[in-house]
């Protein structure tokens, strides 16, 4: 567990206080995956790197498994060190040395013998899918496969933490699939706690559990990735939703809906949680005497379960709508729309 109590990190800029880091409270569980995202300058890394007390804290208390690590002596927090592991956007391998060599590293540093090193890299290699290239250098490599060193190097002492700085910032949509998926991985079969950095959207929303978004170093809002994609409060967290989820109904589909009248039966149908998965829209027009006609919708998936909303007018008398709508009410959440307020 990664507890932040009050911590800052202040730096001084041309004689003034530059918070990067600002009064955060924030508490990482075991075995979570947690997503920091913000844009440039919010504070991230430096944020991330106070974990590892590459930045020490100005302010606050930074713990680990209840250990403040502003109060342990050099030995101590070297030992504290090696529970963690970090993983980079540009990697960081060391170029003149072979996949296998980069992976050993952190172990011969560490003073493991050499048989056990040897054994413990063909292990990890294996995890992360690369035994074939353990004797090749790190530019005989694609950027994912890069990256996969890198995990494999930040597993190989066996860390209870591993700390993502944008580590997939470099890599294409697909290859960035595939790293989230390993990563995901690494917590399933090691309970490693992961605490990962992005200023991209879509990366929390394929592996996180929970997220806290920054701005000027502070934390403007956390929560589960379901709260923070279904009622995002500050309109940062919303912009960022928006990324990857547009919320908003097109006005070309408001100014058609206007011209039909105001008259019309406009619905917005939001679908959470295991509600995505029922025939919610169907079901009502073989019960009714109603049709659904989709306007407009966005269903994405978050965490491998469907979420979303549909934006869809029923047609029929009046009491049949009532009664339709009293029914998709049971099981999903329904509000009208007014065509000019959306
Ligand atoms: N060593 C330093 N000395 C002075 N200012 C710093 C230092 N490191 C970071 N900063 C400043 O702190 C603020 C936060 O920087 P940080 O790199 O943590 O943000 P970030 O969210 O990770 O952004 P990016 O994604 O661009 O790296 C920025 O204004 C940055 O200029």
């Amino acid at each position: 567990m990664i507890e932040f109590e009050g911590v800052s990190k202040i730096y001084e800029h041309n004689g003034n206080e530059l918070r990067a880091v600002d009064q955060v409270d924030l508490a990482v569980n075991k075995g979570e995956i947690f997503g920091v995202i913000g844009y440039s300058g919010a504070g991230k890394s430096t944020l991330v790197r106070l974990v590892n007390l590459l930045e020490y804290p100005s302010e606050g208390r930074l713990l680990v498994d209840g250990e403040d690590l502003t109060q342990l002596s050099k030995p101590e927090l070297r030992k504290v060190r090696k529970r963690i592991g970090m993983i980079f956007q540009h990697f960081n391998l060391l170029e003149s040395k072979t996949v296998r060599h980069n992976v050993a590293f952190p172990l011969a540093i560490s003073g493991v013998p050499k048989k056990d090193i040897d054994s413990r890299v063909e292990e990890i290699l294996e995890f992360v899918g690369l035994s074939d290239k353990a004797r090749q250098y790190p530019d005989q490599l694609s950027g994912g496969q890069k990256q996969r060193v890198g995990i494999a190097r930040a597993l190989a002492t066996s860390p209870d933490i591993l700390l993502c700085d944008e580590a997939t910032s470099a890599l294409d949509p697909e290859t960035t699939k595939s790293i989230l998926k390993l990563l995901r991985r690494v917590r399933d079969e090691y309970n490693i706690t992961i605490l990962m950095i992005t200023h991209e959207m879509n990366v929390v929303r394929e592996v996180c559990d929970r997220i806290a978004v920054m701005e000027h170093g502070r934390v403007i809002e956390q929560g589960s990735i379901f709260d923070l994609f279904s009622q995002p409060e500050h309109p940062t967290t919303k912009n960022f939703v928006r990324t990857v989820m547009e919320n908003e109904i097109p006005a070309s589909i408001l100014e058609g809906i206007e011209k039909r009248g105001a008259s019309r039966h406009i619905y917005r149908v939001t679908f959470v949680d295991e509600s995505a998965g029922q025939p919610v829209l169907s079901h009502v027009s073989k019960s009714y005497e109603v049709e659904v006609n989709v306007l407009f919708g966005q269903i994405t998936e978050l965490q491998g379960i469907p979420f979303g909303h549909l934006v869809v007018e029923l047609q029929g008398e009046d009491k049949e709508i009532v009664r339709a709508i009293d029914s998709i009410q049971r099981s999903v959440t329904v509000q009208e729309v007014k065509a000019h307020a959306g």
